[in-house]
């Protein structure tokens, strides 16, 4: 944690927020119990935990958004017991939920402004003063990429995270509660929300925020409380990632990352030849059975692009796939599932990735099976319960309790998992995986890095890319580093040091 001037000043001010004794149930889930939590003016306070361990239920109850069933809650000093947003943010509480709360079918001006709209001297809202207001804001905040007239539902999910944030920091908020507010953020803006949230903090304000990403609470964070089951289990102003873990999860890890033993064979499963398709310029790789090869390199060289086109979802321009020697063709998710090629993308965005919110567990996860069964493939239902059953077990879905639970009920990274499960059941031979453990906590990476060395061993193909490039470093058998669409290194793996790909990244010359 960095050691700032606000932890110095004393702990005897009023603090900004305090939970005491707080119960929360949904139905038979005990979300919190008797739980506490303090945060002071002018600090940066991270609440840390397992997918699941009550952070955003507390972030919910302290605006206001949930009533809790037991305990109370004082803001700046007042005691806030209804569940009464908008006396929340009276009080100056702003918040950014996990789940985007801007309205689809409103323009991002309407969205930005809607709760204090420019107004004539009657008092009337100025709509035609709406798009120039909310295009000061953007540009105060250093946004000069999203057009104020377009409507949110066409924003990617960055930019609308980005929209969000500014809604937030234009409130000129006293107390600040960010509910993992970069685990959608495209990676460049990382940094600007830090500044940001740094500089609310300087001016005085209550920085309250989750991450499932130690770096960025130890760069930024003056204070950490740990969840658990529910309960808070130490506040700190200095703890390492190990002795997190540990207090998260009840679990210790020798190492953070697994020793890989899969070996690749000398059997090619994917070749691409040439690919060019959005940055992509004339990519050309060989991933063979059994290999966990790296995808690296700064943002947006063209790896979302070469993962979307490999599924399908975006049209190459030119060049040829190959698999198992053979070209194929892929023009749509479709041709990529379909036996022969079972190729299967799974990527970090499970929004995007359209989970049936309302289904159980076992349902999300079985339809990764529905187009065999809808051709007349032949499913075995006994033998898909016990896989169902044996990955909900592996990457520890909704804490060991039933497959029926619907998804709407699980934490956001325990959904992120169900997605994950979801292709590993079927039969896809080359795995696309794409930045799957963001919003995952530190004990199921672990156990993603696991179950990546273990699909490696069946002799699966896996094309990885991590916005962390550590994972990439230690994971993968070798790393092609990207840079303006092209491959511009090729390093052996297990690299090790994160810093050489971002070396290679950078480096003018081929010979990193
Ligand atoms: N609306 C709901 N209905 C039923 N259960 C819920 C609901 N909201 C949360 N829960 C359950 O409450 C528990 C705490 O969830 P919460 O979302 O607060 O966790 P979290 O720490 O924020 O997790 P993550 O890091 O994955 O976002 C989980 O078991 C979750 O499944």
């Amino acid at each position: 944690m960095t050691q700032t001037s606000s932890m110095a000043r004393s702990d005897t001010r009023a603090l900004a927020v305090r939970a005491t004794g707080v119960d929360r149930a949904f139905g038979g889930v005990q979300a919190l119990r008797d739980a506490s939590f303090a945060a002071r003016p002018g600090e940066i306070h991270a609440l840390a935990g397992e997918n699941g361990a009550g952070k955003s239920t507390l972030i919910k109850v302290l605006c206001g958004l949930i009533s809790a069933d037991k305990g109370t809650v004082e803001i700046l000093g007042t005691e806030v017991s209804k569940v009464q947003p908008a006396a929340r943010r009276k009080l100056g509480v702003a918040t950014a939920f996990q789940e985007l709360s801007l309205l689809p079918d409103l323009t991002v001006a309407e969205n930005l402004l809607l709760q204090d709209p420019p107004r004539g001297r009657l008092g009337l809202v100025r709509r035609s003063r709406l798009v120039p207001a909310a295009l000061a804001v953007l540009r105060h905040y250093g946004v000069d990429d999203i057009d104020p007239r377009a409507t949110a539902e066409d924003l990617s999910v960055g930019q609308r995270q980005v929209v969000e944030l500014v809604r937030v920091l234009a409130g000129e908020p006293r107390v600040v509660i960010l509910d993992e507010p970069t685990a959608a953020l495209p990676d460049r803006q990382v940094e600007w929300l830090a500044g940001h949230m740094r500089r609310l903090r300087d001016e005085g304000c209550c920085v309250i925020f989750t991450s499932h990403r130690w770096r960025e609470i130890e760069s930024l964070a003056d204070r950490v409380t740990v969840f658990r089951n529910g309960t808070q289990v130490a506040t700190r102003e200095r703890l390492s990632e190990a002795e997190a873990v540990t207090l998260m999860s009840g679990r210790s890890f020798a190492g953070a990352y697994p020793t890989i033993t899969a070996q690749p064979t000398d059997e090619s499963a994917l070749r691409v030849d040439g690919l060019k398709s959005g940055r992509l310029d004339g990519i050309s790789f060989d991933l063979r059975r059994g290999e966990i090869l790296g995808v690296g390199g700064l943002a947006g060289q063209g790896q979302r692009d070469l993962f979307l086109t490999l599924f399908g979802a975006r049209r190459a321009k030119e060049g040829t796939i190959a698999v198992d020697g053979k070209t194929v063709t892929v023009r749509s998710p479709k041709d990529a599932i379909r036996a022969g090629v079972g190729i299967a993308y799974v990527p970090e965005d499970r929004k995007a990735e359209g989970l049936f919110l309302p289904l159980s567990i076992r349902d999300n996860i079985a339809s990764a099976t529905l187009s065999r069964r809808a051709t007349g493939g032949f499913v075995n239902r006994g033998a898909e319960q016990a896989a169902i059953k044996s990955i909900v077990d592996q990457l520890r879905i909704g804490a060991g309790r039933s497959t029926n639970r619907a998804v709407d009920t699980l934490s956001g990274g325990n959904q992120q998992k169900v997605v994950m499960a979801r292709w590993l059941l079927t039969d896809a031979r080359i795995l696309l995986l794409f930045d799957v453990t963001r919003g995952v906590d530190a004990a199921t990476k672990h156990d993603i890095y696991e179950l990546v060395g273990t699909l490696a061993a069946q002799g699966r193909a896996i094309l990885y890319y991590s916005s962390e490039t550590e994972e990439i470093a230690h994971l993968c058998h070798r790393v092609l580093v990207l840079r303006e669409g092209k491959v511009a290194a090729e390093l052996a793996g297990p690299v090790g040091d994160a810093e050489r790909i971002v070396a290679a990244s950078i480096k003018e010359s081929q010979d990193a």
